[in-house]
This record gives C-alpha cells, sequence and structure tokens, in this order.
C-alpha cells in the first residue's frame, strides 16, 4: 500500500499534486511519502508482532536524513555500512546504540567511530575483521560487541548481482566454519559475543528461501545460545517490493484481487511464515529491511525533452539519466513509468525511454508503451525510493535530483539539487600544471 495516485487526472503524492512540486524544484527530483513510510514500518512490525523484534533500517536504501529522522521517530534502529552512515545517523538526531554495522571491508577509523558511538554490535565477515576490531576496541579500552555474519549457501532467486547468500558471494562466513569463527571470537579479550547474524540477498518475491535460510541456521543459533549466550539472531534485510502495476498496488482492492502466485511478498506472508521458526529461539530477532520500507515510498520526476523519431523505433529523451537512476542500466530492472498529467483521450505512444548520457546503457525501458506525451511534461519513475537516490552519481557532469519529502498536504525540499557549479567548484588545478 502506497500514497501515489491519480486525483481527476493528475498523480498525486499524499494530497500534493505532484506537478507543483516538479514546477517550483525542477526535474530531475525525488518525492517521497511520509505517510508511505510509516505505513510500511508499522505494517512489517505488525507482521512480525509477538517476538522481541528490533527493525534497523538498512539506510543504504534512501540515508536522506529525513527519512532517517522519521525512521528513528517511529523507533527505527539502524544497519550501517560505513563511517559515512554513522555519521548520517548521529546527523539525523539519532543514537547508535541500537544500531548495527555490517560490511566486509571496515576500516580501522570506521571501527572507532563506531565504538565511540557503542554501536549495537558489528556484524563480522571475516576473521582478520575480528582480529583488527579486537585491536581498535583494545586501544580505547573497551569490550566490541559482534555476531558473526553467517552466509547459509542459500538460493535467494533474485538478480545475480544482489544476492549475497551463495557461497560464491563475498560476505559473511561459511555455516560450516562458523562454529570455529566464534571460538577465535570467544579468545580475543577485546571482543564479546552478542549474536549472530545472516541476510541472503536482495528483492525476494518468495518467502521459500527465507524460510529455507532461516531453518538450515536455526539448530547453529540455538547451539550458540547455549555456548556463548547470545541474546540476538538477525535475519538480515531482502523482502522485494512491487515494480511492475507500482501505481495499482498502492489500491488495497487491487492487491487482495491478484491470484495468489502474482501477490507479491507481503510482511503478513513474511512473519507468518518466519514466526514459527524464531519464536522457539527465544532470542531477540533483528530486521535488516532496506527496499521494503523506502521503496514504494518514493517516485522520481523527470521532464520530457524530446520525442525523437528513429528508424522503426521512438525514443522519448528525458531530463533524467543513469546517474540518478541506475537501476534499470545496472540491474536490467523494471520501473513502472507514467505521466503526471493522464490523458486518457490521446494515442498510445511506443518508445525507448532514455536519458541524455552517452551511453546505450542510460535508457530506462525499451519498447514501453505509455500515452504520447511532448517536450515540456512531466512523467514519474515509480518505486524509486530505494536504491535510487542513494546510487546517484555526477557522471556526464550531471548535477544530482533534488529531493522532497510530502506529509499530507505539506511538502519540503529535504536534499537541494546540487548545481554542475558546485561539483566543479570543488575541483583544483594544481600550481604544477600552471
Ligand atoms: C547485510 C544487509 N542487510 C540488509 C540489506 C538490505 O537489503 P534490502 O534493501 O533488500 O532489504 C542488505 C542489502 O541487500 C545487506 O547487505
Ligand atoms: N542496490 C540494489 C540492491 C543491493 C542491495 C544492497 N545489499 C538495488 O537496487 O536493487
Amino acid at each position: 500500500m502506497h500514497h501515489f495516485s491519480y486525483v481527476g487526472n493528475n498523480l498525486h503524492c499524499e494530497s500534493v499534486d505532484l506537478a507543483t512540486v516538479a514546477q517550483l524544484y525542477g526535474t530531475p527530483t525525488y518525492v517521497y511519502s511520509a505517510a508511505t513510510l510509516a505505513d510500511n514500518y508499522t505494517r512489517l512490525a505488525k507482521g512480525l508482532s509477538g517476538i522481541d523484534l528490533q527493525i534497523c533500517y538498512a539506510m543504504k536504501a534512501n540515508s536522506n536524513l529525513a527519512i532517517l529522522r522519521h525512521f528513528a521517530n517511529l523507533g527505527a534502529a539502524f544497519d550501517l555500512v560505513s563511517g559515512g552512515e554513522i555519521r548520517r545517523v548521529l546527523a539525523a538526531g539519532a543514537d547508535v546504540k541500537r544500531s548495527v554495522f555490517a560490511g566486509v571491508g571496515k576500516t580501522e577509523p570506521e571501527i572507532k567511530l563506531a565504538l565511540e558511538n557503542e554501536v549495537f554490535a558489528f556484524h563480522v565477515e571475516s576473521e582478520p575483521e575480528l582480529a583488527r576490531i579486537n585491536h581498535v576496541a583494545g586501544k580505547l579500552g573497551v569490550k566490541a560487541p559482534i555476531a558473526i555474519r553467517i552466509n547459509p549457501d542459500v538460493d535467494a532467486h533474485t538478480h545475480a548481482k544482489i544476492t549475497t547468500g551463495k557461497s560464491d558471494n563475498k560476505f559473511g562466513i561459511p555455516l560450516k566454519f562458523a562454529a570455529a569463527a566464534y571460538e577465535a571470537a570467544a579468545k580475543f579479550p577485546n571482543i564479546a559475543i552478542k549474536g549472530v547474524q545472516m541476510h541472503i540477498g536482495s528483492q525476494l518475491t518468495d518467502v521459500n528461501p527465507f524460510v529455507e535460510a532461516v531453518s538450515k541456521v536455526a539448530p547453529f543459533v540455538a547451539e550458540l545460545k547455549a555456548k556463548y549466550g547470545i541474546t540476538y539472531f538477525s535475519i538480515g534485510g531482502g523482502i522485494g517490493i512491487v515494480y511492475k502495476d507500482a501505481l495499482a498496488s498502492g489500491q488495497q482492492s487491487w492487491w487482495d484481487n491478484q491470484p495468489a502466485d502474482k501477490r507479491p511478498l507481503t510482511p503478513e506472508v513474511y512473519g507468518a511464515a518466519l514466526l514459527p521458526l524464531l519464536k522457539p529461539l527465544g532470542l531477540k530477532i533483528l530486521l535488516e529491511p532496506g527496499r521494503n520500507l523506502v521503496g514504494n515510498a518514493g517516485v522520481l520526476l523527470s521532464r520530457v525533452e524530446y520525442l525523437k523519431r528513429g528508424n522503426g523505433r521512438n525514443f522519448l529523451i528525458v531530463d533524467a539519466a543513469m546517474n540518478d537512476l541506475v537501476r534499470p542500466a545496472m540491474y536490467e530492472s523494471y520501473h513502472e513509468i507514467v505521466p503526471l498529467h493522464r490523458d486518457t483521450t490521446r494515442p498510445a505512444l511506443v518508445a525507448d525511454i532514455v536519458g541524455p548520457i552517452c551511453e546505450s546503457g542510460d535508457c530506462f525501458a525499451k519498447e514501453r508503451q505509455l500515452q504520447q506525451v511532448g517536450e515540456g511534461e512531466y512523467i514519474a519513475f515509480m518505486s524509486g525510493g530505494a536504491y535510487g537516490y542513494a546510487m546517484a552519481s555526477r557522471y556526464n557532469t550531471r548535477g544530482t535530483a533534488a529531493e522532497v519529502l510530502v506529509k499530507g498536504s505539506t511538502f519540503e525540499l529535504v536534499n537541494a539539487r546540487e548545481s554542475f557549479e558546485t561539483i566543479i567548484a570543488n575541483e583544483k588545478i594544481p600550481a604544477f600544471l600552471k
């Protein structure tokens, strides 16, 4: 359920007409719905009610400070992956004490920053990392709380570039070596064993890989509880969202009327399948959802620049590009594309929807059908709240998109566009070239 829909023929986010936002702030601009963010959070929490649950929002999906503040207000902690993300949590006025720090390449300064801010735990991905954390904790005179990330070698049935829980992925420690890793951890004087973690991949639309992974790891989790008194089990993130028919999925009735095999993986289905496996463990359960909380809460607004008629092909050239939303270029992913002003009397247009960047890969959709739209009109890329702005670059010396948060009938700019002038101003020509 999300809060984007046509009111009359104009696309709204909550009670705000998106054309107003596009006119005021220009394009490309990301727009997020505060109500959708809150609904997603509470729906997931409800889906897993009845256990001691800690939701650590995987902020890599969208780390805008306003969104972090919003989730912190709702009671969320965070799944962090860099020193920059620790700083962001602090800048959002939230604390790091209930948050976890993941990633295969944690540097010494990052470990120090996490310890100084009393991170809930490090999610350790290798034995050399354990040694480094032990070393930094010793210098600070503290004990570092840790959980080891287990790689359960389960196929998440998702895009190859976003699967993480197979033995050929760089993440975690294989289950068969995990007992030895915990034994090693127990010997380090400045390490405190607190829990165990796993994460099998992103954009999962089927609950079975989650069930398989939790079932596979659960006996080991029980052993760790008996041996080291661990207090929590983090089952990671990865719950998928609807990308096709994203707009329709905001209507509860449409959602309910889909045949069971077409319905997306909902928090209710996820909870119902996993609770029976998790409850008997008698541990705090951490979730690390990213996309599921923010994906359908955001859209990217863009302006049509040209309709170019090619040889047997049309190209709709818009002012957003792969530097703003890289997912289609990177994972061949689908985003629904809709006009801000709907006009059912116009004929359909079939076109490749492309950005201005000098790469053939700068293409959002091939031979997509939408209504005829012309220069100066606006379109929206749906389901852009996750891994949209967060993955933006400055390729082709393009400024970045602006970000706007809507709440009811109000909206505010939560990140100003970085202009190409600013990008250039940060660079300098060294004296030895002058
Ligand atoms: C360790 C970890 N936790 C959580 C997530 C969040 O994933 P998602 O956005 O699919 O929920 C990721 C990214 O896939 C991750 O690597
Ligand atoms: N960035 C990816 C997912 C990777 C998840 C991060 N571990 C996406 O857009 O879909």
